[in-house]
């Protein structure tokens, strides 16, 4: 450790503390004498306490750039978390906390706390794996009762930014997790963003302390011990009047007269009043030659403010130097009356430093102990001047006694004494306007002295309060750097999974609706294809006189002649009936075919659907199909409008209707049908659309030609329609010839009798024959061709089949179509949701990243603060001696 006062003039740190700062310079002994070449060679105190001055300021400007961008981040892109760091509870040990936010103090991680290092100036979080915990062996092995550590308690804490979150929300102090939880993550955001902007505030108060160049130096004593000529001296002319009899009653505080426009005055604080130089009604303006009759006339308690101007150039200039504008006040001698007010002028805070003027003659009085006595405890370190050094003789002697009084008095100052305290002549500097070496190594020290008392008033408090502001960004954001982390990665991993899904879902949202509309289209053409051909089948077994469902409705028995009329209806109800059953068992068919529809539709949805999408809960009930809703009127048919009209609703009920079951004769003999048939059969040579009948008839044929029992003259040929006719025209060509003439007339009776006796013997046979031909011919009258089902035709203007195959297939493509529309839009709800939860996770994504190298850039920042401004990052500084 040198003894020089500053030897290697550093900039102050936290954990300095006045002994490591200024080296504990040995007590003088006797004989002793300053070494002025030594002094004189002391490094430029002033030039480094600007640099020094400088560098603190922009580092506070950058920290004020720091939180204001944070509080600007917090605000805008990331809500920044309040975090806690607790012992670890996993893993005891000093380096190993336990972090958990404010907003959600239930969760939370294991984390490793790295304290400041030479390297590395800020204390950093990293999420506790085993690589991590690798690296801090010497703070992980220590225990966590100790606190010698790197790792100190309050290392995990915060000191400027601590918010108090133990207060309930109506003033009721709750235990603290209870309350937390009730706090909003943005609320916590906004009291942390309050807590900034004080900071802010203090910051640019600290700031303004720093570029403050006005330095308070209280010149105090004894009465008559030269404080006035010792303040004379140090300004190089007689300012303050200076009597053999005590004279000073006032305060007077001596300014540069740069600070009152270059004029040198008096001004003389009112009563009661606070200086204010901008304001006139302050205080009285008197020229500095009336000083010795204001002093001597006015009292203690009043303040004098002196503007004079300093000779000297401002390097040696002790009042105005150009870094510390040093303000000397003069104070009155002590006695019983003065003490308490100079005691308590000389604690104010803008006093950086007390100068005790002692004489060394009279060493101290009973005043004087009492008022250092007190002194020490509020500034540890006195600046003391042993005046009238050259009225004494035994130099070593005073030298020794009044060093010896110090000691008691003041320890730090004694222990500092080689550049606390100094032995002088301040008469001669003013009357002979020679500075001795000892004065000369009174002004360096005094002027270092109150440069190092500025550097603890001034500076200090803004070191202080950097390492802890700094200290507390590292751990706001190393923390909100690991939460982001987190929130990053889970959003990583969660577009991870939720990506491809969603891409999978858009690549086969084409396949489904494809997919659908084949369902849709297969699953109804074939309901109304199997519709179609079941009732052209149908039709076909009716107009043959056959029941079209034998299995389930049988065609009556005849029962006589006498019952011809009620038989032919029954045999119409029949055949109607069965026609009905043919319908409902088409509308069966389709039922199933809906069903396995609906199957296709489900199995597309497993297919398309990501897994945990609710599939559809709609049951699908076939037997809803078909039937007619309330309020919707069933379009009964009747056989005349089922032609035109095709009909609607489960079964026709045609049997059911009494006007369809009307029987007309034409339904017994249908005379027209044969007449037509007769008419056509030559032409259309079995190409006629009746020509199908002709099976139907054979039979009557062969009757026929057995009554008229002339066939055989056909000769040889094959019974048929055609034979019979040609038979018939020859008959009657004989009826032209004489000789036929005569059995013309039996054999026509014997035509008409047989023809009546084969129409009755073959009623039950033709009747059901003719009525379903009859049925079959208005049911399938208008149609339009087998091939044009639905595509061309309307349904009012189909037959009956194709109507019906059509309302058939209608109904199935309406299941179809809503089976269809529910997983489309399940599908396309999934899809969305996919959609948004992918935009949701991207947007995390994108604010996590962000946020990360924010806040690590934040915390580079920090680090290049400190490096800047020669900080240590260490934060529990002992408590500074004043
Ligand atoms: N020989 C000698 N005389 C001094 C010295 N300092 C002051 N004096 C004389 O001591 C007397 C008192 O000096 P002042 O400066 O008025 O003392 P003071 O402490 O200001 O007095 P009050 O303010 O009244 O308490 C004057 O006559 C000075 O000339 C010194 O260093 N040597």
């Amino acid at each position: 450790m040198s003894q020089s006062y500053f030897p290697t003039y550093r900039p102050l740190r936290p954990t300095d503390s006045l002994e490591n700062i200024t080296p504990l310079a040995t007590p003088m002994r006797e004989g002793e004498v300053h070494d002025l070449d030594a002094s004189r060679e002391k490094v430029d105190d002033v030039q480094q306490y600007q640099e020094h001055r400088d560098r603190l300021t922009s580092a506070l400007d950058a920290t004020s750039s720091i939180l204001t961008d944070l509080r600007e981040f917090n605000k805008a892109s990331w809500v920044v978390r309040y975090p806690h760091l607790k012992p670890s509870s996993e893993r005891p040990s000093n380096a190993r906390r336990s972090l958990s936010f404010a907003d959600d103090p239930t969760t939370s991680t294991e984390v490793v706390l790295t304290p400041p290092t030479e390297g590395r100036l800020r204390r950093t979080l990293t999420t506790a794996d085993a690589e991590v915990a690798s690296d801090v062996p010497a703070a992980d092995q220590v225990s966590a009762n100790e606190t010698d550590g790197l790792v100190t308690k309050s290392d995990g804490d915060f000191h400027v930014l601590r918010l108090d979150l133990k207060l309930g929300p109506h003033g009721t102090t709750t235990s603290g997790p209870t309350l937390v939880s009730q706090l909003e993550k943005s609320s916590i955001a906004s009291l942390l963003s309050e807590r900034i902007a004080t900071s802010l505030v203090h910051l640019s108060k600290l700031r303004a302390r720093v570029q403050d160049t006005s330095s308070k130096v209280l010149v105090t004593g004894d009465l008559n011990a030269g404080k006035s000529t010792f303040v004379n001296a140090l300004l190089r002319r007689e300012v303050m009047p200076v009597d053999q009899q005590p004279c000073t009653t006032m305060f007077c505080e001596v300014h540069d007269a740069a600070d009152n426009d270059g004029a040198e005055e008096a001004h003389v604080v009112k009563e009661g009043c606070t200086y204010n130089h901008a304001d006139e009604s302050t205080f009285t303006r008197h020229p500095l030659n009336e000083l010795e009759e204001i002093v001597t006339e006015s009292d203690a308690e009043r303040i004098l403010k002196l503007y004079v101007n300093d000779p000297r150039d401002p390097q040696s200039s002790l009042v105005n130097n150009g870094t510390v504008n040093i303000s000397l006040i003069d104070a009155p001698g002590l006695n019983r009356d003065s003490l308490k007010t100079t005691a308590l002028f000389a604690r104010q805070e803008e006093i950086d430093v007390v100068v005790f003027v002692v004489s060394a003659e009279n060493h101290f009085t009973l005043s004087a102990k009492e008022f250092l006595w007190n002194a020490s405890n509020e500034k540890a370190y006195l600046f003391i001047v042993v005046n009238r050094f050259d009225q004494i003789r035994d130099k070593a002697r005073c030298k020794r006694l009044v060093l010896d009084q110090i000691r008691q008095l003041s320890p730090r100052t004694w222990e500092d004494a080689a550049d606390l305290v100094h032995f002088v002549d301040s008469a001669s500097v003013v009357e002979t306007g020679e500075i001795s070496d000892s004065f000369q190594t009174l002004e360096h020290s005094l002027r270092s002295f109150v440069l190092q008392k500025r550097e603890k008033s001034k500076l200090l408090p803004a070191i202080t309060f950097l390492n802890k502001i700094l200290s507390d960004l590292d751990l706001l954001t190393s923390a909100n750097a690991l939460a982001a982390s987190a929130e990053l990665k889970q959003a990583q991993d969660d577009l991870a999974r939720a990506r491809p899904i969603l891409e999978k879902m858009l690549a086969g949202r084409e396949d489904l609706d494809e997919a659908l509309a084949g369902v849709e289209d297969s699953m109804s053409g074939e309901a109304g294809d199997k519709a179609k051909d079941r009732l052209e089948k149908a039709l076909e077994l009716v107009g043959k006189g056959q029941s079209a469902m034998p299995e389930i409705v049988s065609m009556p028995r005849f029962p006589g002649m006498l019952q011809l009329w009620q038989y032919t209806r029954e045999v119409k109800k029949a055949l109607l009936q069965s026609i009905d059953e043919a319908v409902k068992a088409a509308e069966s068919d389709a039922r199933l075919i809906a069903v396995q529809g609906v199957t296709k539709v489900g199995t597309l949805g497993d297919a398309h659907l990501p897994v945990g999408v609710e599939r559809s809960k709609r049951i699908f009930k076939p037997e809803a199909m078909f039937v007619v809703r309330p309020g919707h009127h069933k379009r009964r048919s009747s056989l005349n409008t089922v032609v035109v009209g095709g009909a609607y609703g489960l079964g026709i009920g045609l049997a059911a209707q009494p006007s369809a079951l009307d029987v007309e004769f034409r339904d017994i003999i249908d005379m027209r049908h044969y007449l037509m048939r007769f008419a056509l059969i030559g032409s259309q040579d079995g190409k006629s659309p009746l020509h199908e009948e002709s099976d139907i008839s054979t039979s009557a044929i062969s009757m026929l030609s057995v009554g008229v029992g002339a066939v055989t003259m056909v000769g040889g040929k094959t019974l048929g329609a055609r034979g019979l006719l040609e038979g018939l025209v020859r008959i009657g060509d004989l009826f032209g010839n004489a000789a036929t003439r005569k059995w013309a007339a039996p054999l026509a009776g014997a035509l008409a009798l047989g023809l009546s006796l084969y129409f009755i013997y073959e009623l039950p046979n033709t009747i059901p024959r003719t009525v379903g031909r009859h049925i079959k011919t208005i049911l399938t009258a208008n149609e339009p061709g087998s091939s044009q089902v639905a595509s061309t035709s309307s349904p009012e203007q189909m037959s009956f089949a194709p109507a019906h195959a059509h309302r058939i297939s209608k109904e199935t493509r309406k299941v179809m179509r809503l089976a269809a529309w529910d997983l489309r839009e399940r599908f396309r709800q999934a899809v969305d949701e996919r959609a948004s939860e992918v935009k949701n996770w991207e947007e995390i994504e994108r604010v996590a990243q962000r946020a990360v190298e924010w806040l690590e850039e934040c915390g580079r920042r920090a680090e290049e603060v400190r490096q800047k401004a020669g900080l240590t990052g260490v934060v529990d500084a002992p408590v500074l001696a004043q």
